[in-house]
């Protein structure tokens, strides 16, 4: 049967494509950093700059699809997913690495209808690693499909996390009894790429067997989350739940036994929705 997101996704991965090339090609360039929440909640105009080249593009093909992209809530717009086809960007993840020249940045888009992702593409631009699901039919990079490891004993397992970009120290001393707890259990190691969306994909491609974070946001995670999904793995809250993109929190992992595992771990806290009202 015919797709009716098809010609949406093709231009999805074109423009994620487009906008690698750009980020690679400023990569040695662009050393304007600009902070946001915090000192270390760093943006470029390059993010600012792909987050254009995408909305652009894609209004002029689907002038009535919405869009929530992360420079663009950071610029004042509202963070609100309604029924309607809306496109979840981040135009950089891993602006860090970016601005570091560490060489794991992605482009993450996310296309939901009905407040379900329909489909997701994150385009990992330094490796030339291009990946893609869509609801129902699996997930890829570079067209070859992903599978999640089949591990189910925690302690063979590599789990992969991040700090964030908040240093409150309440919240500090979370990650960390967190990250200790998972450690000590013992886990065979605890990695982090430096973007949420790559994490995500490490996890469907088999490289890990999970990634858990409090503190994303829902452009970091909406396109890896139906990634790893479609790969054949669970996403879960930390606290157990089932998975709310706007929460701030994903467990994504290859199983349920591993999500569950290390629910029991985390050391779970909250934090403001990303669909909370805009503070006037
Ligand atoms: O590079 P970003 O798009 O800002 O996303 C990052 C986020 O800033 C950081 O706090 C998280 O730890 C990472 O997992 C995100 O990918
Ligand atoms: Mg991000
Ligand atoms: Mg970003």
């Amino acid at each position: 049967m015919a797709d009716v997101w098809q010609s949406s996704m093709d231009h999805a991965v074109a423009v994620a494509r487009k906008a690698g090339e750009m980020v690679r090609g400023a990569l040695k360039d662009d050393r304007t950093v600009m902070t946001k929440s915090s000192a270390v909640d760093l943006v470029t105009q390059t993010d600012q700059k792909v987050e254009q080249l995408i909305i652009q593009s894609v209004k002029e093909k689907f002038p009535t699809h919405r869009f929530i992209g992360e420079e663009s809530v950071a610029a004042g717009e509202s963070c609100n997913l309604t029924d309607d086809p809306t496109w979840i960007i981040d135009p950089i993840d891993g602006t860090t690495n970016f601005v570091h020249a560490f060489p794991f940045v992605a482009v993450s888009i996310g296309f939901s209808v009905n407040k379900q992702v329909e489909f997701g593409v994150v385009y990992s631009c330094l490796e030339d690693k291009m990946f893609t699901a869509r609801r129902g039919r699996g997930a890829f990079c570079n067209g070859e499909p992903l599978q999640v490891s089949e591990q189910t004993d925690i302690h063979q397992a590599i789990v992969a996390t991040e700090f964030g970009s908040s240093r409150d120290p309440t919240a500090v001393d979370h990650i960390f009894r967190s990250l200790r707890n998972i450690l000590c259990l013992p886990v065979h190691g605890v990695r982090g790429a430096g973007t949420a969306a790559i994490n995500m994909c490490l996890v469907a491609s088999g490289c890990a067997e999970a990634y858990y974070e409090i503190g994303i946001h829902v452009w970091d995670v909406a396109a890896g989350s139906l990634i790893v999904s479609e790969a054949g793995g669970v996403l879960l809250d930390v606290d157990g739940g089932d998975v709310d993109l706007m929460s701030r929190r994903i467990v994504a992992a290859n199983n349920r036994t591993i999500a569950e595992r290390i629910v029991k771990e985390i050391e779970s806290f909250t934090l403001q929705r990303d669909d909370a009202p805009l503070q006037s």
